[in-house]
């Protein structure tokens, strides 16, 4: 168990940086997922705590010791990297006892941590197996394995999953949080899959530009996100371009109180919070497409502006197809240039989030 603590770090190549003034601590036995797109830091930012990369700027704390400048191997991290590079002229269970060898650790003690991490990550039987005779995700658990067994403090975790198949992915990351928890082991993980982050994490750090956009637990930054990035990151978002006048968010078919500045604002509303209903009004939308996933429909609706939306219907018989229809917002954000400035009563549900992620 440790506690990690990054302050005001910062990363440049050349005149670029990749990371700048970051902050963050996570606690002991906290898995903190770093979400965001292509290019955002993470993986700098990860490279820096496992000591792979040097920071320009900051501190990075292990248990309150500095270890910013420390090499690799004098850190107790441990990194799992999106292609495992294991050694393919030696078997599995060499693989995973060669940190331990070079640590000159007794042949037994080996012998017996190398077992104890092959049984943890479900592959017992395969220590005599050449690597090269593993499928892709038994690489990866090797791999995960080669790291667990020098008991890091810290797992790192670069997309340790990014090449397998989205079923694999699935079962192979439902693994680790079990073994983490087992472990309590303090880790992070990066990924720009949100369904991966919001189904690992205690708390995850959306980043952007490498700066933090938000750090929250999943359910907040679902249910509220301090950024219109994050809002249109995270989950599906419906955005409408629209400007406050005397306290209403001016659109003519849904006019909505909002207790902000005059001026331009996003508006957004997530699907399951927009519900529709007929209308013979002469402004009406239409209904462009159905998706019926079963357990809700998927409704793309055009305004008469040209504005299309996603509201969500219950799964009953009735067709929607070519209607027109009139949308009701029962939870709404509002924001301008990027920052939150309003927030509806309570977004949705628990519920309905969960069956959100099952699309
Ligand atoms: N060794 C390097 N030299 C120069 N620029 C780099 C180097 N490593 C990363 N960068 C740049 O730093 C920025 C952040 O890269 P990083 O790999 O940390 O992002 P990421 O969020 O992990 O992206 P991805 O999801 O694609 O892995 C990018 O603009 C990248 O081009």
């Amino acid at each position: 168990m440790a506690h990690l603590a990054i302050e005001g770090v910062s990363k440049l190549f050349g005149t670029a940086f990749a990371v700048r003034d970051f902050s963050l601590e996570v606690g002991d036995g906290e898995l903190v997922c770093l979400l965001g797109p292509s290019g955002s830091g993470k993986s700098t930012l990860l490279r820096m705590i496992g000591g792979f990369e040097r920071p320009s700027g900051g501190t990075i704390r292990i248990d309150a010791k500095d270890v910013t400048t420390l090499p690799p191997e004098r850190r107790p991290t441990g990194m799992v990297f999106q292609s495992h590079a294991l050694w393919t002229h030696m078997d599995v269970f060499n693989n995973i006892a060669f940190g331990l060898k070079l640590r000159r650790l007794p042949k037994a003690e080996i012998r017996e941590r190398v077992e104890s991490a092959l049984a943890l990550v479900g592959l017992a039987a395969y220590g005599r197996r050449m690597t090269t005779q593993l499928s892709g995700g038994q690489q990866q658990r090797v791999a995960l394995a080669r790291s667990l067994v020098l008991e890091p403090k810290i797992l790192l975790l670069d997309e340790p999953f990014a090449s397998l198949d989205q079923h694999l992915r699935e079962r192979l990351r439902e693994e680790v949080r079990d073994i983490q928890q087992r472990l309590g082991i303090t880790t992070l993980f990066v990924t720009h899959g949100q369904d991966e982050a919001l189904a690992l994490a205690d708390r995850i750090v959306v980043m952007r530009d490498g700066r933090t956009e938000q750090i929250a637990p999943p359910s907040t930054i679902y249910r509220q996100p301090q950024t219109a990035f994050v809002a249109g990151f995270i989950g599906s978002m419906n955005f409408v371009q629209s400007r406050v006048r005397n306290g209403v968010c001016e659109h003519a078919l849904f006019p909505l109180a909002v207790p902000v500045e005059d001026g331009p604002v996003t508006l957004a509303t997530r699907p399951e919070a927009l519900t529709i209903r007929p209308s013979d009004r002469a402004n009406a939308a239409t209904v462009h497409r159905v998706v019926d996933f079963g357990t809700h429909k998927m409704v793309d609706i055009d305004l008469a502006d040209g504005i299309r939306l996603k509201a969500m219907a219950a799964p009953d018989d009735r067709s929607w197809a070519g209607m027109r229809v009139e949308p009701n917002f029962s939870s709404f954000f509002v924001f301008r240039d990027n920052e939150l400035v309003h927030q509806s009563a309570p977004a949705t549900g628990a519920a309905e989030i969960e069956e959100l992620l099952r699309i």
